[in-house]
C-alpha cells in the first residue's frame, strides 16, 4: 500500500499524441492494480497524476498499459512511464519503465523497469515469461528474407510499408526524405531541359548541370579532380579510403611490357622504401556491364599503383586497366607522363570503378546492409529489457527503411542502378556477391583491417587515424556497459538470448559467415565488447566515412563518373571526343548529381553519435559510462577541428558531431 506519483511521457515527433484513452496498471512482486486512469496522450507532453493503492504491490517491477479506442485507432508514441513510490518513512523512489514504441491497436503493453535484467532471477520467471512473450512477438513482425541469393539476408519487407511502425520513418523523416526526393527528380528534369540544346563535347559542358545542392568542397573537386596528388588524396581520405593498401610485393597481375624496364625500377625503389602503395580492383574482373537505353555501357577492372611522397602526398605511378589474360595481349600500363588526355581518361577509369566498389561494398554491404542483419537479429533475438538491446536499439534507427527503400529504388530493376551504373542491370548484383565472399569480421574492425592494409601510423591517413581514435572511444563505452552486467565471462557464456543473437548474426544472417572470421559465441566479455563496438562503429562512424563525401567527391561527375560508355583504351592515342563519348551523358550525369546530393547531404533530423535522448538504462553506472562517451567525443571533436586547421583538405567526416548515431541515409 502506498502513494505513487505516475508520469506518461509521450514522444515529441508529430502524431505522437493519441485521442484514444490510455489505461495503466502497476505491477509489483506480490500484485497490480489497474489505476483506473483514462487519459488521453498528447504530443510532447509528460502527463502527471497521484493515486493511493490499498493493495501491497511489492517491488514494482513492470507497467502494463493499453490504448482503448472507441471508434478510430490512433497509435501513440509513447516514451516512457516514470512511477515515483512515496512508502511509509522511506524516501520517494524513483522507478523508470523505457518504451520507446509505437503503441498500436488494444493490446496490452508490458514494460519492464530499467534494472529488470539484473534481477531477472529473482522474479519468480516473470521477466523470463515477459521476456519469451515479447520475443515471439518479435519474431513474428521481424522475419527473415533472402532479397538477392549470396549476399546478407535482409528484413522481410517488399517495400517500407510492410514494415513494423517502430522500424517507420517519423514523420520529420518521410516527409523531408521524400520532399528531397521530389527537389531531385525536378532538378533532373530541370536540368534535361536547361540542356536540350546545348553541346555536350568539352568536359567544361558539365558545368552546365554543376547547380543545385553541392558543397564547398564539390567545387574546389570541380577545379582540382585532373591534378594527380588530388587525385591520390582520395584513396586516403575521399569518399572511399576502404581499398587502399600497402604493398608488400610487386602484384603478379602487374606485368611489365617491354621496354618500360625504369618503371619497373621506380616501382621495386618504392617498394624498398616502404612507401608504394595499391588500389586493385579485380573484383569487377569479368563483370556484365549494364545496357542503359540500348547502349551498351563498359567495364574495367584496374590496378592502381602510388607512391608516398615525404610531404604525405599520395601520387599515381601507373595504372593498368584490365587483368592480363594468357590469351591476350599484355595489358598497356598508363603513365603520368602519358598525353594529358590518355592519363586523365586512365585515371578516369579507376574511378569510375572505385565508384562501383565504393556504393557497392564500401557503403552498401559493408554498413547499410551489415546493419541490417544487426538490426533483424537484434529485434528478433533481444528482448528490450537485454543491456546488449538497450545499447544497440540507439544505433539501429531508421535502418530498416533506408535500406528497403534502396532496394525499391536504387538497387532494383530500373532503380538508378540500372538507369546510370555501368555495374547495373544485375552486374551491381555479381558485385555485391563477390564483395559478400570476401566480407571478414577483421575487415569491419579498422584496428585490424588499417593494419592489415599498412594504414597505421601514416601521417596523412586522417580517415585511419580518427577511425582508430573513434574505435577506442566507442570500445571504452560498450566495456563500460558490459562491465556493469556481466560481471565475469560466465555470465556472457551462460546468458541463452546473447548467444542466440550471435549465432543468429553470424550463421542466419551472414549466411554462415564463420568462415570469414564471425563468431558463433561470445566466450568471454571482451569478445562481447568486440564484436559490439564493431556493431556501432558500423552503424555510425564506418558509415559518415563512406557517406557524407558523395555530396563532395561525386557531384562533379567527371571526378567520379558512374557509368563509362565507352570501352577502355587500349592505346595511348585519347581524343577529346572519345574522353566525351565515355563519360556519362547528361542524363546520366545528372542523376548522378540528385542521388550523389540526396544520399551525402546533411540529414536535418540527426541525432549525433552519443547524444540519443532514449533513456533505455537508469541509474547512476550506465549514465557515466554515456557521459564519459559524450566527454571523449567533445575530445576527439576538438583534436580533430585543431588538427584540421593546419590542412589544405580538411578531413571532417569522422568529426564526432557530423556522424549520424544510425544508418538513416
Ligand atoms: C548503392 C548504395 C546505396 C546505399 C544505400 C543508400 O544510402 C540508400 C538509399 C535509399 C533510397 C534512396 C532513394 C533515392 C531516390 C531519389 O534520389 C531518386 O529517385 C532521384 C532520381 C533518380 C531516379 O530514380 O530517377
Ligand atoms: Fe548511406
Amino acid at each position: 500500500m502506498g502513494r505513487y506519483r505516475v508520469r506518461v511521457a509521450t514522444g515529441n515527433s508529430a502524431f505522437s499524441g493519441s485521442n484514444n484513452q490510455v489505461q495503466l496498471w502497476l505491477v509489483g512482486l506480490r500484485a497490480e492494480v489497474e489505476l483506473g486512469l483514462r487519459l488521453r496522450p498528447a504530443r510532447g507532453q509528460m502527463e502527471d497524476f497521484e493515486v493511493d493503492v490499498s493493495e501491497d504491490l511489492g517491488p514494482l517491477q513492470f507497467v502494463k498499459l493499453r490504448k482503448i479506442h472507441l471508434l478510430i485507432k490512433d497509435a501513440w508514441f509513447c516514451n516512457h512511464i516514470t512511477v515515483w513510490v512515496f512508502e511509509q518513512s522511506m524516501e520517494e523512489k524513483e522507478i523508470v519503465f523505457p518504451c520507446y514504441r509505437w503503441v498500436e491497436g488494444d493490446g496490452i503493453i508490458c514494460l519492464p523497469e530499467t534494472t529488470a535484467w539484473m534481477i531477472r532471477n529473482e522474479s519468480q520467471g516473470l521477466f523470463q515469461k515477459h521476456q519469451e512473450e515479447e520475443l515471439k512477438a518479435r519474431r513474428t513482425l521481424y522475419g527473415w528474407v533472402s532479397w538477392k541469393k549470396g549476399i546478407p539476408l535482409s528484413v522481410a519487407a517488399a517495400s517500407e510499408k510492410d514494415l513494423p511502425l517502430d522500424a517507420r520513418f517519423h514523420e520529420e523523416k518521410k516527409v523531408d526524405f521524400e520532399r528531397t526526393r521530389v527537389v531531385g527528380v525536378t532538378e533532373i528534369a530541370l536540368k534535361r531541359l536547361y540542356t536540350l540544346l546545348s553541346s555536350w563535347n568539352s568536359l567544361e559542358d558539365f558545368d552546365q548541370i554543376f547547380w543545385g545542392g553541392k558543397s564547398a568542397l564539390a567545387k574546389r573537386v570541380r577545379l582540382s579532380w585532373k591534378d594527380d596528388d588530388f587525385f591520390g588524396y582520395q584513396f586516403l581520405n575521399g569518399v572511399n579510403p576502404t581499398l587502399l593498401r600497402k604493398s608488400s610485393s610487386l602484384p603478379t597481375r602487374l606485368v611489365i611490357p617491354p621496354g618500360t624496364e625504369d618503371l619497373k625500377a621506380q616501382l621495386e625503389r618504392k617498394l624498398q622504401e616502404g612507401c608504394l602503395f595499391e588500389v586493385d580492383f579485380s573484383l569487377l574482373a569479368g563483370i556484365q556491364a549494364n545496357v542503359i537505353q540500348g547502349e551498351r555501357q563498359h567495364l574495367a577492372a584496374p590496378l592502381l599503383m602510388l607512391k608516398m611522397e615525404p610531404d604525405g602526398k599520395l601520387l599515381p605511378m601507373v595504372i593498368q586497366l584490365q587483368l592480363p589474360g594468357s590469351d591476350s595481349p599484355v595489358p598497356p600500363l598508363f603513365l603520368p607522363s602519358d598525353p594529358s588526355l590518355t592519363w586523365l581518361l586512365a585515371k578516369a577509369w579507376v574511378k569510375n570503378s572505385d565508384f562501383q566498389l565504393h556504393e557497392l561494398q564500401a557503403h552498401l554491404l559493408k554498413t547499410h546492409l551489415m546493419a541490417e542483419v544487426f538490426a533483424v537479429a537484434t529485434m528478433r533475438c533481444l528482448p528490450g529489457m537485454h543491456p546488449i538491446f538497450k545499447l544497440l536499439i540507439p544505433h539501429l534507427r531508421y535502418t530498416l527503411e533506408i535500406n528497403t527503400r534502396a532496394r525499391t529504388k536504387l538497387i532494383s530493376n530500373g532503380g538508378f542502378f540500372d538507369q546510370a551504373v555501368n555495374t547495373g542491370g544485375g552486374g551491381h548484383l555479381d558485385v555485391l556477391r563477390r564483395a559478400t565472399t570476401c566480407l571478414t569480421y577483421r575487415s569491419l574492425c579498422p584496428p585490424d583491417d588499417l593494419a592489415d592494409r599498412g594504414l597505421l601510423g601514416v601521417p596523412s591517413a586522417f580517415y585511419a587515424h580518427d577511425a582508430v581514435r573513434l574505435w577506442d572511444i566507442i570500445s571504452r563505452y560498450v566495456q563500460g556497459i558490459v562491465q556493469l552486467h556481466y560481471l565475469e565471462d560466465e555470465v556472457v557464456r551462460s546468458d541463452p538470448e546473447l548467444q542466440a543473437w550471435c549465432r543468429e548474426i553470424t550463421e542466419i544472417g551472414l549466411c554462415k559467415a564463420q568462415e570469414r572470421g564471425f563468431p558463433v559465441s561470445f566466450q568471454s566479455r571482451d569478445e562481447l565488447c568486440h564484436f559490439v563496438t564493431m556493431c556501432i562503429f558500423t552503424c555510425t562512424a564506418q558509415h559518415s566515412a563512406v557517406n557524407q563525401g558523395q555530396l563532395d567527391w561525386y557531384t562533379w561527375v567527371p571526378n567520379a563518373p558512374c557509368t563509362m560508355r565507352q570501352p577502355p583504351p587500349t592505346t595511348k592515342d585519347v581524343t577529346l571526343e572519345m574522353v566525351m563519348a565515355t563519360m556519362p551523358n547528361v542524363h546520366q550525369a545528372c542523376i548522378q548529381m540528385t542521388i550523389s546530393w540526396h544520399l551525402g547531404r546533411f540529414q536535418p533530423d540527426m541525432v549525433p553519435l552519443g547524444h540519443h535522448k532514449e533513456q533505455y538504462f537508469s541509474g547512476p553506472g550506465p549514465q557515466a559510462v554515456l557521459n564519459r562517451f559524450q566527454e571523449d567525443l567533445y575530445t576527439l571533436e576538438r583534436e580533430i577541428v585543431a588538427r584540421n586547421e593546419s590542412l589544405d583538405l580538411p578531413y571532417e567526416y569522422l568529426k564526432p558531431s557530423r556522424i549520424e548515431n544510425s544508418i538513416t541515409i
